[in-house]
């Protein structure tokens, strides 16, 4: 649709004491999210502060340097790395006039683009108006304009702002009718399948869940260099040995999920609530992993999916650097994970070690599977 991708400048507050490298690795991850969006960033700006202002986010010398890059060098957005107030929002729309978006509508604004079913379309919807909601200004009329949405035309003033909050209250009751009807029927269908041993791939984003999803079910699943290839949840059924189980691919994670999507998603993110065995995807060779374990681990809290077995999948195994001496590096023996859960190095890409995984999995599998049908293999013995 767009001819050209457009021009994006990121800026992000670095609290005192805040490690450079902590800063410089969650603005890598925002520009990757502004490319997953097809904005190209041109530029960073990172102003140390105890705290960000309250009126503006950055100091005012900050902002008239990026009012100015802005101007000169046509800039389309500003991207901040923290979620915005709405008056802070209001404030650097009036002084930079251009697009403003914080981390959180531009993660909502790539999942509207990449949600395929309804399920997913309906709850990104939901989750944008809820965040729009105190936000009303020129910028989302702007916005809703550009997507042929219900915003007013023409310059917003409060009564057109006031009616907007109307439209937007309905819509919001609209849309969570709507998905109370879809989640209905998915749980109608979920409960049909309550008889078969169901494992879900969770991770941070870009991980590889897809990858190993295509490689575990020898199915065409979508696998991209992108954040948030998946937010749609794909079940596939597949055979282990002689056992069958439910294999679910789903959004992966991030820090800062905005908090109406984590809750909006909960349905979707169901397939992981109600599995018997989560497969924690970690891309090993990203320098952040361990961060990227965490957040996983918080989200996983939010949606109530513990206490269930886990195998800590590290994926990537490809691409460490090896040792001199031949041994895969020190990394993969340091690695942590809790009694009674289990890791195994991969690459899902490459093929290495899919067996071991594979072994270890079935093992999980037939335990939960011999509590579901404690006479399976006795059966089986007889029928043949
Ligand atoms: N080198 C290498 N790349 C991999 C491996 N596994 C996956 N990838 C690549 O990593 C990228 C992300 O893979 P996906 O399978 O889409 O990751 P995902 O976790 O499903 O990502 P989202 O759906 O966006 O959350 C793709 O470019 C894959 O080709 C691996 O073992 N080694
Ligand atoms: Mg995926």
């Amino acid at each position: 649709m767009k001819e050209k991708s457009n021009k994006g400048v990121l800026v992000a507050v670095a609290k005192k004491g805040e490690n450079d490298n902590v800063v410089e690795e969650h603005l890598d991850e925002l520009a990757f999210l502004a490319l997953t969006a097809d904005i190209t960033t041109e530029k960073v700006f990172i102003q140390k502060l105890e705290q960000p202002d309250t009126r503006t986010f950055i100091g005012k010398g900050k902002l008239e340097d990026v009012k100015a890059y802005v101007v000169a060098r046509e800039i389309d957005m500003v991207i901040f790395d923290d979620d915005l107030s709405p008056s802070q929002l209001r404030n650097l729309e009036r002084e930079l006039k251009c697009q403003i978006y914080d981390r959180s509508l531009l993660i909502l604004d790539i999942f509207l683009n990449r949600a395929q079913t309804a399920q997913a379309k309906t709850q990104v919807e939901l989750a944008r108006y809820q965040y729009l909601m105190p936000r009303l200004t020129r910028m989302w009329t702007h916005l809703e304009r550009q997507r042929g949405g219900t915003g007013t035309r023409g310059g917003a003033g409060e009564k057109e702002i006031e009616t907007d909050r109307r439209n937007i209250r309905n819509q919001i009751s609209v849309l969570k009718k709507k998905l109370e009807k879809i989640e209905k029927q998915n749980a109608v269908q979920r409960k049909s399948r309550s008889n078969i041993v169901r494992v879900a791939l969770v991770g941070y984003t870009n991980v590889g869940k897809s990858t190993l999803m295509r490689v575990l079910s020898k199915s065409d699943v979508k696998a991209e260099d992108k954040l948030f290839a998946t937010v749609d949840a794909t079940v596939r059924k597949v055979m282990l040995n002689h056992i069958p189980f439910l294999l679910s691919d789903t959004v992966g994670f991030i820090r800062k999920l905005p908090h109406h999507l984590i809750e909006s998603f909960k349905s979707t993110l169901a397939e992981v609530r109600e599995a018997d065995i989560l497969l924690h995807v970690v891309d090993i060779s990203h320098p952040a992993y361990e961060d990227h374990i965490r957040v996983v681990k918080e989200t996983l809290r939010d949606i109530d999916a513990t206490d269930k077995p886990i195998i800590y999948v590290f994926n990537k195994i490809d691409l460490l650097e090896p040792e001199e001496d031949g041994e895969p590096v020190e990394k993969m023996h340091s690695v942590h994970i809790e009694q009674g859960d289990e890791k195994v190095f991969i690459s899902a890409e490459k093929g290495i070690n899919i067996g071991g995984l594979k072994e270890m999995l079935f093992k999980k599998i037939k335990k939960r599977h011999n509590q579901i049908y404690p006479n399976y293999l006795k059966d089986e013995y007889y029928s043949g």
